[in-house]
């Protein structure tokens, strides 16, 4: 075995015992440490292949802190606890670790999570690796491929965007004096679409005076190696960093990459994504990166080989929407454009050609199977089943003959032999729905399947080896149902490799336009009725409801509209949504994400406007004068005068 583990536990009887199982079975054991100050001072000496980690340890600082450092590290690590605590749960999986022993443990099951451990650090390193070479590739090609500067910028961009998902890509040149002029902006508002922003279009749309954006440009200080900012660190970046601000509010962005790639001594090209999501970006993903700085500056100097000028002289206001495939989506049968749906979509490329299990979160309706369906078709399984096996919908005592097969005469009824769902989907998928629901007996069994990659059929027996890759879903707060008892720990974080989290419709009101008139041309086509769209006042009204039952609840909705419609007009509400609450007031809504850069401006306007008649109700309409709106915002009466003007706010606004 030969395999160095570093044990971190309090509990002295605990660890001797670990010591003493791990070392019979050929394990190192390079240290125990009582506290994360002890594994800290060991991992300065020592760098174990996995480090056994218990969550309580004595001292300030938890197992989650340590956790952190050994993401940093690049060292694996398996959670050791009987702690079912939600909000303590939250946090150990935010850590991303490879796997977790509910104590008290049985010698078996701490020997298979290790190798499961083990399994996934090296089948994570070989998909690095792979992935490492498919980029250089990509990257090797697009130096010599005959294309624009701002294409060829993109497609860098693009060829990143499975490893490292972005909403916004900017690229920008750091002068021989010092300072970065951002000068490309690359917007996703599509999987494959993007709108390019020069300087002076960055301009146009934060209001912010293009001299006063070079000066932002002159504080931004170009890191000498890649760095990555998330959750806090990010909101701390923009406060020092008025450019990164900016850019961050305007496009509502929460984490980032910047990659500093040294064309010369003197000119250094700055490469920054930035995500929507305030902790996209891992300590992996950096070092990805990281590795590949040279073929990333073999591009980029083929760029500025290629176009000289490419960068000081082309910050014209230059709108452009670059789309490499014209809005479509890597899966047709899947509808959605919207932010949310784009990184849905960026995670189950990412994950799809691996082995890996995924756990498929959200409320009812929301596509779950779809997706389910969708990673199984991006995969090297496609060409062998998908089994559905709804947990929720099997009586108790038939799901475990369900699930293994069953041998003749293994129960009453029994009066056959009984293929069970995990050998139909023999070198295919098994996607597990409602696995909230499973009963605790058979949550051990399906673990121990899991884990030993083998079953037994209900009165057999004889093993019977398994080639299954498995995804789960559930609308269920699975935290929540651990901390209550009703779900295992251990059977939660082997499901729980990859998760993907379904937003629901009201969380994405941009695509509740393609979905409906994707629906009511399917329902037309069944019905055998002509499609003429859908009227402005039936989108106006699916737009503001606020869909409690998602993706069904409209597809019934538009499947009883075109039942009932019979008439050569574009579709009509037959029946109106039962009243209830509506999200949206306006065109763009605060739930609507921007998908143009007017976008951005119309909810900025928005939202200035419901802030200056806020203030303005406050002081009942009075602009001058001691208390007045003016010295409320620190501004002159006539600025702000003629903001109103701008934003078009009436008297009849403030007194309505
Ligand atoms: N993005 C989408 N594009 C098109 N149709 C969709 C999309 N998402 C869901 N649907 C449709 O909405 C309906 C509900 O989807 P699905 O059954 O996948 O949801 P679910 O989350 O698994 O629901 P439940 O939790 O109730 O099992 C299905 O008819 C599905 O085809």
């Amino acid at each position: 075995m030969d395999k160095k583990i570093l044990i971190v536990e309090d509990e002295f009887i605990i660890a001797k015992d670990l010591r003493l199982l791990l070392e019979r079975n050929g394990y190192t054991v390079c240290g125990i440490a009582k506290s994360v100050t002890e594994a800290m001072d060991i991992l300065r000496d020592q760098t174990p292949d996995l480090v056994l980690l218990d969550i309580q340890l004595k001292g300030n600082l938890t197992g989650i802190d340590l956790a952190h450092q050994l993401q940093e590290k690049a060292i694996a690590f398996v959670y050791l606890s009987s702690n079912t605590n939600q909000s303590v749960l939250e946090a150990a999986k935010s850590t991303h670790p490879y796997g977790f022993i509910v104590k008290p443990f049985r010698e078996k099951d701490v020997l298979i999570s290790l190798d499961i451990a083990h399994y996934r650090y090296e089948q994570n390193r070989a998909v690095d690796r792979r992935q490492r070479q498919l980029l250089q590739h990509a990257l090797d090609q697009l130096v010599t491929e005959p294309i624009g500067s701002d294409q060829k910028l993109l497609k860098t961009g693009q060829a990143l965007l499975p490893y490292v998902p972005f909403d916004c890509l900017t690229v920008g040149l750091e002068q021989p004096l010092g300072a970065v002029s951002v000068n490309r902006s690359f917007l996703r508002i599509g999987y494959d679409e993007y709108q390019t922003a020069g300087l002076s279009e960055l301009a146009a749309i934060t209001g912010v005076k293009e001299g006063a954006l070079t000066a932002m440009q002159a504080t931004t200080l170009v890191p000498e190696t890649p760095v990555r900012f998330v959750n806090d660190d990010f909101k701390r970046i923009c406060q020092q960093q008025p450019l990164r601000k900016l850019l961050a509010t305007t496009f509502r962005l929460q984490s980032n990459i910047t990659l500093p790639l040294h064309l010369s001594a003197e000119t250094t090209l700055v490469l920054a994504l930035y995500s929507r999501s305030p902790d996209a970006y891992k300590a992996e993903q950096l070092a990805f990166l990281s590795c590949l700085q040279p073929a990333l500056i073999e591009v980029i100097q083929s760029v500025v080989a290629e176009k000289n000028n490419a960068f000081g002289e082309q910050n014209r206001l230059d709108t452009q929407q670059m789309s490499a495939s014209a809005g479509t989506t890597p899966l047709k049968e899947i509808i959605g454009n919207s932010p949310s749906m784009v990184s849905i979509f960026d995670q189950l490329t990412q994950v799809a050609p691996y082995e890996t299990s995924v756990l498929i979160l959200g409320e009812s309706g929301t596509g779950k199977e779809r997706i389910a369906r969708a990673i199984h078709q991006q995969s090297p399984r496609h060409a062998k089943p998908l089994v559905v096996v709804n947990c929720g919908a099997l009586p108790a005592n038939l799901i475990e003959s369900e699930l293994f097969g069953h041998e003749k005469g293994a129960f009453t009824g029994a009066v056959n032999r009984r293929i069970g769902k995990f050998e139909m989907a023999s070198e295919g998928t098994l996607f597990l729905d409602e696995i909230g629901e499973m009963p605790l007996d058979l949550q051990v069994k399906l673990l121990r399947v899991l884990q030993e990659k083998q079953i037994e059929r209900v009165g057999g027996k004889d093993p019977i080896k398994i080639d299954v890759r498995i995804l789960a879903a559930t609308n269920r707060n699975l935290e929540k149902e651990i901390a209550e008892g009703r779900f295992r720990l251990d059977l939660y974080y082997r499901l729980n490799v990859f998760p993907i989290v379904l937003p629901p419709l009201r969380e994405r009101c941009d695509d509740i336009k393609p979905l409906a008139n994707h629906f009511a041309r399917q329902f037309c086509q069944q019905y055998n009725k002509p499609f003429l769209g859908i009227s402005d006042a039936m989108m106006t009204e699916l737009e503001r409801w606020i869909w409690p039952g998602n993706i069904r609840e409209l597809e019934n909705c538009i499947e009883q509209s075109v039942i009932l419609h019979n008439a050569l007009t574009p579709l009509e509400l037959k029946r109106p949504l039962v009243s209830g609450p509506f999200v949206n007031g306006g065109a763009i809504s605060a739930h609507q994400s921007p998908k143009t850069l007017l976008d951005v401006k119309t909810i900025q306007e928005q939202t200035e406007k419901d802030y200056l008649l806020s203030i303005l109700k406050g002081t009942r309409g009075r602009i001058r004068g001691h208390g007045g709106a003016a010295e409320v915002l620190n501004l002159k009466p006539t600025t702000l005068e003629s903001r109103m003007a701008k934003l078009g706010i009436k008297k009849e606004d403030i007194f309505d």
